[in-house]
């Protein structure tokens, strides 16, 4: 990791760097062909930053065509592995020279903590990149047990065209956690990042060119959904689409694939976290500093935010009296500055709905804590951190995913309950366990519906480890780990047979 410039470094950099505004198509940042352009907003500020190309069915078509003709040319599918891995690495070291340009890029559309951005989000990104490159040439086949007369081999094949739609709330990490294993397996990629959140991926793209990735095969889209992600989702010519984004449009991509041509969809979607602290948790302490950072980390706008705080009635007074302490370690203003742990609502509309929740909230019966308010910094969209007790599991601050700072309390009598609550809901994406019975944590963790359970911890793992949901919460696959391998590329038996002809030739 480089080392953090102060405030006023980062607001001479914002000032001073060129923005990124067009799409990236055939190694080139093009226009839009309508010569559309849509607004960026700096949420921190809800100022125009920039205006970036709109893509259309034009821009998509041409896209596909290049990624198309770059996957049969066979100078990226069929290059060496270890080549595929030199030019990877080599992205990396571009991303790790300009990282604080990136960071800026990122803070500025998304309202992230340029913090949490140089600290997590690119360190995480430039891992996660350099794991995959490094795996593409130690990944071996298989072949099947058929006997002695038969060579079976069980190859894997990249898919040929995937598209990468792209959330707002980890635009860089979840740009590498899909193009990491997406490009090391030798797929062509069209990437549409969030219409909130693009310039670091575009930058990232020029980066991927300068690297040495041939034309064609890393490309980006810039658009709303329902045009330029729509036009993904209903190409001909797409053999996948990789999603992180909501339930709601990642059933729309569903759709598109039934309505066109069957291309493998692979949905990461929401979650309604339960994080669950048992009475015998040992040092609470560090348990509520887990839980603090579970919920309000990035403004908690995280697909595996842990928004339920399901504890033991004997221990819950004194683990939220301990949460709103842990909360003063967490400065929330301007995103530029590296001293803020807290940023801004990455838009008006996602800040106008966490508010409408805190209000149903309020309505509903559930108690505020603390915050349940915006917070006043300049014209921006920051909302205080909030925390609801006497929460029941029927609310719908208990039910609906808010994707914001906003936690929710429920107590219950034991172990039983608790999974119970934990369950009683249409997501299925992570979960938190905090007791010091091992056993008790090791039966809970298999009871619980969702992909990542962690116990006596809050996290998603590491690279290393796949992660995606259960029910509502994923369909089709898993980001990170070789299991993403899998779902980049298609499995083929090829079959020979060797039996000696002469061998027959004698029965007869
Ligand atoms: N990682 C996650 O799990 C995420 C969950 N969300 C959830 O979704 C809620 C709404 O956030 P949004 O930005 O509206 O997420 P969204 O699901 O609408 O957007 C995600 C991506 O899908 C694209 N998209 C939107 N509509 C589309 C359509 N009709 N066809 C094709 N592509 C389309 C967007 O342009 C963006 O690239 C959030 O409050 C949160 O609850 C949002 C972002 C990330
Ligand atoms: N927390 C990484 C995945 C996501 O929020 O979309």
């Amino acid at each position: 990791m480089s080392s953090l410039l102060t405030r006023d470094e980062y607001q001479n950099l914002a000032d001073s760097l060129p923005l990124p505004t067009n799409a990236v198509i055939d190694g080139k940042a093009r226009a839009a062909q309508s010569a559309e352009t849509f607004e960026t907003i700096n949420p921190a500020t809800g100022q125009v930053i920039a205006r970036i190309a709109s893509c259309g069915q034009a821009d998509v078509d041409f896209a596909v065509e290049k990624a198309r003709l770059a996957f049969e040319s066979g100078a990226w599918a069929r290059a060496h592995p270890s080549e595929r891995k030199r030019v990877l690495r080599r992205l990396v070291k571009l991303m790790e020279r300009d990282a604080h340009e990136l960071a800026v890029l990122e803070t500025l559309e998304s309202g992230k903590p340029i913090y949490d951005v140089e600290t997590i989000d690119i360190p995480e990104a430039l891992h996660c990149l350099e794991w995959h490159a490094e795996a593409t040439d130690k990944l071996y086949g298989q072949t099947s047990p058929s006997g002695d007369d038969v060579v079976s081999m069980i190859v894997r094949q990249p898919l040929g065209v995937v598209a990468c739609v792209l959330p707002w709330n980890f635009p860089i990490l979840m740009l590498a956690w899909k193009i990491g294993p997406a490009l090391a397996t030798g797929n062509s990629v069209v990437v549409k990042p969030a219409e909130q959140t693009n310039m670091s991926t575009l930058r990232i793209a020029e980066l991927a060119h300068e690297a040495g990735l041939p034309s064609g095969v890393l490309q980006v889209v810039t658009g709303p959904g329902e045009i330029t992600g729509k036009a993904l989702g209903m190409h001909p010519d797409i053999d996948m689409v990789a999603f992180t984004g909501s339930t709601d449009v990642g059933r729309k991509f569903l759709e598109y694939s039934a309505r066109s041509n069957l291309k493998r969809i692979v949905l990461e979607c929401g979650g309604k976290n339960p994080c669950i602290v048992l009475d015998d948790a040992e040092n609470l302490d560090v348990v509520a500093q887990h839980v603090t950072q579970a919920v309000f980390w990035n403004m908690g706008e995280n697909c595996s935010a842990s928004s339920r705080l399901i504890v033991h009635e004997k221990i819950k007074d004194r683990l939220v009296e301990m949460v709103l302490h842990k909360l003063k370690e967490w400065p929330l203003g301007e995103p530029l500055d590296p001293g803020n742990r807290l940023g801004a609502i990455v838009s008006k509309e996602q800040f106008d709905r966490i508010i409408g929740y805190i209000k149903k909230g309020r309505t509903e019966g559930a108690r505020i804590v603390t915050g349940g308010n915006a917070h006043k910094h300049g014209k921006g969209y920051f909302i205080e951190p909030t925390v609801f007790d006497d929460v029941t599991p029927e609310m719908t601050i208990a039910r609906e995913e808010i994707f914001g700072p906003v936690l929710s309390v429920i107590k219950v009598a034991n172990a039983d309950e608790a999974v119970r609550v934990a369950n009683d809901t249409q997501y299925g994406l992570a979960a938190s366990i905090f007791t010091a019975n091992l056993g008790q944590a090791h039966r809970i963790a298999r009871d619980i519906r969702a992909g990542t359970v962690t116990i006596n911890c809050y996290g998603e793992g590491d690279i290393s480890t796949p992660f995606g949901g259960f029910k509502l919460s994923g369909f089709g696959g898993r980001d990170k780990s070789l299991h993403a391998h899998d779902q980049y590329t298609e499995l083929k038996t090829i079959w020979a047979d060797i039996s000696d002809p002469r061998a027959s030739r004698a029965v007869d």
